[in-house]
């Protein structure tokens, strides 16, 4: 069954009100943790509170306004909520959600594309001139234009739109073409199941499937740097695929130039054909795709609130949208009036951070610290436990990384440590890079430098 989209979001709705409301890990475990989406009808979304009735009780008086707030905000529509205990539901509770592959194949109703990522609803701009002439190439002509055509850009700039527009477009055209949109992260997933499973049959229904396509979309490819076998198994999918002409479109948050420790004959692969990429909006960019969401949305809004978002939003499509959805929301449940002073109070938590994150030695520390569940100072201390000595190996890598302060200022910061601690600390982390189980490092890495700097 395929998943709503309340339903794929909803660890994001959830950890945004943990984040709004400042929800301690103790509450959040207790209330909002336990919460599950039973099924979504209508504008109606039916969710189970699998701790019991007294949860239920507290959760109807403390939760639900956030529940829909944050609800508005992800999805940018309103929906009702109504909770329920597992005894409430008759039918067989709790289907196991499919994270289903996207599998496209005969129609556009049965595929897991967003409707609304088509090229129609795509606002072309100086920023991703070239990746959306690119794509309506490939989509007019696949397999013929350009192969692979391989689209980078940070985060939330439009790479997924671009690449279900393609999709859209193919199966328009042709209902029957064999579309396939996945994330690199389902293709790892898929592959490990089926090399778990352990016969021949599963592996060879795995090939089947993905060498027996038309146009393969794969996302945010940066994922299955480092896994060996996942990037053995794309290397031959893509030769099968690319062999028989059949069009391949990839997309990744850099350069495959960039893409240290992917293999070379990936990366060679990946400029066979065109690479071109996505940047941030300039403000008349930002302008018109607040204007076409106004516009699909239905919504009236004020030149100055809109113009206020444009200004203050910058580098991510994404945020821009929320920004947009949280005033709607918020404007929908307080009956107010949308104006200048309502964007103002609704966003001084997106708005302000945005204009200053400054990346230093201290919102590393702080920012590395909540990811492995320490306190900063743990970091900065003398402790010299493995739980802790690794994560602060990290820190010296990521400051040396992502910032300009020297050796020295970085052992400061970091309790009073002399440069040559850092340096060992940072030698540490890069041989790890580069030896034989680079993986997690690495993905923990990346995770962290896109907590520290979202927009990169
Ligand atoms: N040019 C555009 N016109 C209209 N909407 C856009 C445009 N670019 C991005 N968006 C919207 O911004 C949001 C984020 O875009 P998308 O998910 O495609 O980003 P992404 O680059 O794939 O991000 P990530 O790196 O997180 O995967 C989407 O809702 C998308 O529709």
């Amino acid at each position: 069954m395929k998943m709503h989209i309340i339903q794929e979001k909803w660890s994001d709705i959830l950890n945004m009100i943990k984040i709004e409301h400042d929800v301690s890990d103790v509450s959040f475990n207790a209330w909002l943790e336990p919460l599950e989406v039973y099924k979504v009808e209508g504008n109606v979304v039916t969710i189970i509170v699998t701790n019991g009735s007294m949860a239920l009780d507290y959760i109807n008086k403390k939760y639900l306004l956030p529940l829909k707030v944050s609800i508005a905000e992800t999805i940018g529509q309103d929906f009702e909520i109504s909770l329920v205990l597992p005894e409430d539901i008759k039918e067989e509770f709790k289907e196991p959600p499919t994270a289903a592959p996207v599998s496209l194949n005969e129609n556009i109703e049965k595929a897991n594309l967003n409707p609304r990522y088509t090229f129609d609803t795509f606002v072309v701009g100086n920023n991703n001139k070239m990746a959306h002439a690119a794509s309506l190439a490939v989509a007019e002509s696949p397999g013929e234009a350009y192969n692979p055509l391989f689209i980078y850009g940070g985060v939330g700039l439009g790479k997924t739109h671009l690449m279900h527009s393609i999709a859209h477009f193919v199966l328009q055209k042709n209902p029957s073409a064999k579309v396939l949109y996945v994330t690199s992260e389902y293709f790892t997933n898929e592959l490990i199941d089926s090399i778990r499973n352990g016969n021949n049959t599963t592996m060879s229904k795995f090939r089947e499937k993905y060498r027996n396509i038309d146009v393969l979309l794969i996302d945010d490819i940066q994922f299955i740097i480092g896994k060996e076998s996942t990037q053995e198994e794309f290397f031959h999918t893509f030769n099968a695929l690319h062999g028989a002409k059949k069009q391949i479109v990839i997309s990744s948050d850099k350069p495959p130039k960039d893409m240290e420790i992917l293999e070379d004959r990936l990366r060679s692969r990946f400029e066979w054909g065109l690479i071109v990429d996505i940047s941030s909006p300039d403000y008349e960019t930002r302008m018109a795709i607040l204007r076409k969401k106004e516009e699909l949305d239905g919504y009236k809004i004020d030149d100055e609130v809109i113009e206020y978002i444009a200004k203050n939003v910058k580098s991510n499509i994404r945020e821009l949208e929320g920004s947009l959805n949280k005033i709607m929301a918020y404007a929908n449940l307080e009956k107010s009036e949308i104006n200048l002073a309502l964007a103002e109070k609704v966003l001084k938590d997106i708005i302000s951070p945005n204009q200053k994150r400054i990346i230093t030695p201290e919102l590393i520390i702080e920012v590395v610290a909540e990811h492995f569940d320490l306190q900063p100072s743990d970091l900065t201390g003398n402790k010299r436990n493995a739980k802790i000595v690794f994560p602060r190996q990290i820190v010296m890598y990521l400051c040396r990384s992502m910032t300009e302060v020297t050796l020295k200022n970085i052992g400061k910061v970091l309790g009073g440590r002399d440069h040559t601690t850092i340096m060992n600390g940072i030698d540490k982390i890069e041989a790890e890079l580069n030896g034989s189980n680079a993986a997690p490092t690495q993905e923990i890495i990346d995770i962290l430098k896109k907590k520290i700097n979202p927009s990169k």
